[in-house]
């Protein structure tokens, strides 16, 4: 049977989000009735796919308003590699849940996930008088506190509260409006989901210390058109002050600009990751296409065979 690790407990956003994986045709491997184990952090889940006690893990990736899941990044760039095989999106919408009867005043601790904390500091700042924030390892491990009384309220999702018997004390809470969160589907490395033309790949590379090496890593993939949704970079953590970059490309390892930017790459960097191709969620982000030059390519195999007059 299939094992999926998450960040866990049950009624956490990944946890929704793994059920929209299940949900999802697209995705070949028999996930339906995969058995769920929740993980206390991305890096946890991460290492039960690294040490084969889950085939897959379902982690938050980015958020439309804070940006890279760093803890996940981190947890991806080092140990034995890993691939990226699917992506979904969660609107990330936050319940204020308590113990029933506690009001908006007696909530003096609310704890929920750093991400959740970001989302909702103004409006707890300006309806919870008394609260101060703190962070744990997931919304869902809020709650759960909440309900053993460690903490009085939590923002997490509402399935949580329904989980843990906590009551909302407000509902569709978010700082900014829109706010979605991006969760992959991480397994061992494999063969990537089939080129959709609608794909992203995701690398992570260090560079030189040299003048301009950045900019010509960067060049390899502009002069060749591919569009870039993400860039960060990351701490190594090995040496002080150096770093990794971490950048999603649009398109395929199949798709031909694609294959030759990652070869191109590979020759101006000191390391390269490649962490998969995969289909967007959402087709309205899936960017420009690379060219495919499917000229080139038959003009180059036609002189290969002796043909062709220019
Ligand atoms: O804690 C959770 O529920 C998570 O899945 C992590 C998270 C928290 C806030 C927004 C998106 C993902």
């Amino acid at each position: 049977m299939v094992t999926v690790a998450y960040l866990g407990p049950p009624g956490t956003f990944t946890d929704a989000a793994l059920h929209r994986f299940r949900a999802d045709a697209r995705i070949t491997d028999p996930l339906a009735d995969a058995r769920a184990v929740p993980a206390g952090s991305p890096d946890e889940a991460l290492a039960l796919v690294r040490a084969g006690d889950a085939d897959y893990a379902c982690v938050p990736f980015e958020n439309s308003v804070d940006g890279t899941v760093n803890p996940t990044s981190d947890a991806l760039a080092v140990g034995d590699r890993l691939q990226i095989f699917a992506e979904t999106q969660i609107d990330v919408v936050f319940s204020i849940l308590v113990r029933p009867g506690t009001t908006a005043e007696d909530v003096t601790v609310l704890r929920t996930h750093p991400v959740a904390a970001a989302q909702v500091r103004r409006w707890v700042g300006e309806n919870l008088p008394n609260a101060r924030i703190e962070t744990t390892s997931s919304t869902a491990a809020g709650a759960e506190e909440v309900a053993a009384g460690s903490a009085d309220a939590t923002a997490a999702p509402a399935r949580a509260g329904e989980i843990n018997g906590l009551v909302p004390l407000a509902e569709n809470i978010a700082d900014v409006g829109g706010a979605r969160t991006r969760f992959v589907l991480v397994g061992r490395p494999a063969p990537p989901t089939p080129r959709t033309g609608h794909d992203r790949t995701c690398v992570i590379f260090g560079l030189p210390h040299q003048p301009n090496s950045l900019v010509q890593a960067l060049t390899e993939l502009s002069i060749r058109d591919i569009d870039l949704t993400r860039i960060g970079s990351r701490p190594t953590r090995v040496e002080r002050f150096t770093y990794l970059f971490h950048v999603d490309l649009v398109g395929h390892i199949d798709d031909p600009m694609v294959a030759e930017a990652l070869v191109a790459l590979r020759h101006r960097t000191e390391s390269l990751r490649y962490l998969g191709s995969w289909p967007v969620a959402d087709l309205a982000e899936a960017g420009s296409p690379p060219p495919d030059r499917a000229d080139e390519t038959a003009w180059l195999e036609g002189l290969r065979r002796g043909e062709g007059a220019g």
